[in-house]
């Protein structure tokens, strides 16, 4: 059925890609903003830049509200982007709607969090399925061409026999059934790219792994790009090839998935990586959790008004004067090729400072253990 399994494209080619993406939702003025000049907007996104190749998975992690749906939304092409660019095989691209907002769909597909929300109760999945066959031209010729498209999708998402499945309405299957039939509808456009937003957070945690599992398969057979959205920094390391972590509408540190999250660098990783339950390193239940709320307390910023530097100083157990005014850029932290962190603690400056002992840089205590953390 897919010209992209039988013509497979070079492994690592980059196929979508976000450059300094910025999206800014307006927010309503109240009376004393009035007499500002200065809109007032919520800063969900600002200068993301990630690149999805073939046959890849990028990990997007981040705690709820910093940004990961609104990124999977911009690259869509359902929300209009305030900056920046988004690019399909080098060529910029910005559609709402019409006949290039569907061919644009038939390279990029969207899976969403809420399988319940995103099939029509009334119509059977043969429904579902032949629509997205239809409208992206690959349902085949006749009625057997259709047939046989439908159970190839089944097939393809392991619902098998494809019979048992195709007369059944949304509520006759279980939540891991419904979150299937979703990504074959998906499939059913013959994309290159899947953009997964949180595709198993709202399934029961002993099917989670099955559809991951299903996802990582089609990645390999299909050579499909995925990004891959989640809060749960443990599920990057099992699923992703690459991680790139935001922290209030920002990318903080990226790189492979296994430095990522075994050898986080910026404090927010680390934070993240702490509370997270890795069964390689629960020591006692609750207790990781505690740890890191401990070391990071404080909660996420308002977007409204960001704060100036770092946006995590606040609540950054190594903050040092340079972070509340200075925007960190990605710095290479030098441990394994790709990986980076914005983060001043990995600054060659500060580092040199540290390794003299001047106090040019006048890192807190903590940078030294930042530093320590990722080597
Ligand atoms: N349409 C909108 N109008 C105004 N603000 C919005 C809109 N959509 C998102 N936001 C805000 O943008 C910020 C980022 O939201 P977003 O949903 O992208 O985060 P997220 O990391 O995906 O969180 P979650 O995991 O809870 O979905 C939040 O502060 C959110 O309130």
């Amino acid at each position: 059925m897919t010209t992209t399994e039988s013509a497979p494209a070079p492994a690592d080619e980059v196929v979508l890609e976000a450059v300094g993406l910025t999206k800014h939702f307006p927010v309503r003025r109240r009376l004393r903003d009035l007499l500002s000049r200065t809109p007032t907007v919520v800063h969900a996104v600002d200068d993301v830049s990630i690149a999805l190749r073939r046959g890849r998975v990028t990990a997007l992690v981040g705690e709820s509200g910093s940004g990961k749906s609104t990124v999977a939304r911009l690259l869509a092409q359902l929300y209009p982007r305030t900056g920046g660019d988004i690019r399909l095989h080098g060529a910029s691209i910005r559609v709402r709607g019409g006949r290039r907002f569907r061919a644009y769909v038939r390279r990029v597909q969207l899976i969403l969090q809420d399988p319940f929300a995103s099939l029509n109760p009334v119509h059977t999945v043969r429904y579902h399925l032949t629509r997205s066959l239809r409208i992206h031209g690959n349902a085949g010729t006749g009625p057997d061409g259709l047939e046989k498209a439908l159970a190839d999708l089944l097939t393809r998402v392991s619902l098998t026999p494809p019979e048992r499945y195709l007369d059944a309405f949304p509520h006759e299957l279980s939540g891991g059934q419904r979150q299937r039939i979703a990504i074959a509808r998906a499939l059913g456009a013959d994309p290159e790219v899947l953009l997964a937003d949180e595709p198993v957070s709202m399934l029961d945690v002993s099917i989670r792994l099955g559809v991951l599992n299903l996802l990582q398969d089609l990645k390999d057979r299909l050579n499909l790009a995925i990004l891959y959205i989640t809060h749960d920094i443990a599920s990057a390391r099992y699923f992703a090839d690459d991680t790139i972590v935001m922290y209030a509408g920002r990318m903080v540190e990226g790189g492979d998935s296994e430095t990522v999250t075994q050898r986080p660098a910026h404090p927010y990783t680390r934070l993240l990586t702490d509370s997270a339950p890795d069964p390689e390193r629960i020591t006692g239940a609750g207790g990781d959790a505690d740890a890191a709320t401990e070391r990071g307390h404080g909660e996420p910023p308002s977007l409204i008004r960001p704060p100036a530097g770092c946006r995590f100083h606040p609540r950054c157990p190594h903050a040092m004067p340079r972070c509340t005014t200075e925007l960190p850029p990605p710095i290479p932290v030098d441990d394994r090729p790709g990986h980076w962190a914005a983060c001043w603690l990995f600054d060659p400056a500060t580092v040199a400072a540290e390794k003299t002992g001047t106090a040019a840089a006048t890192p807190t205590a903590g940078a030294t253990a930042g530093q320590e953390a990722a080597r």
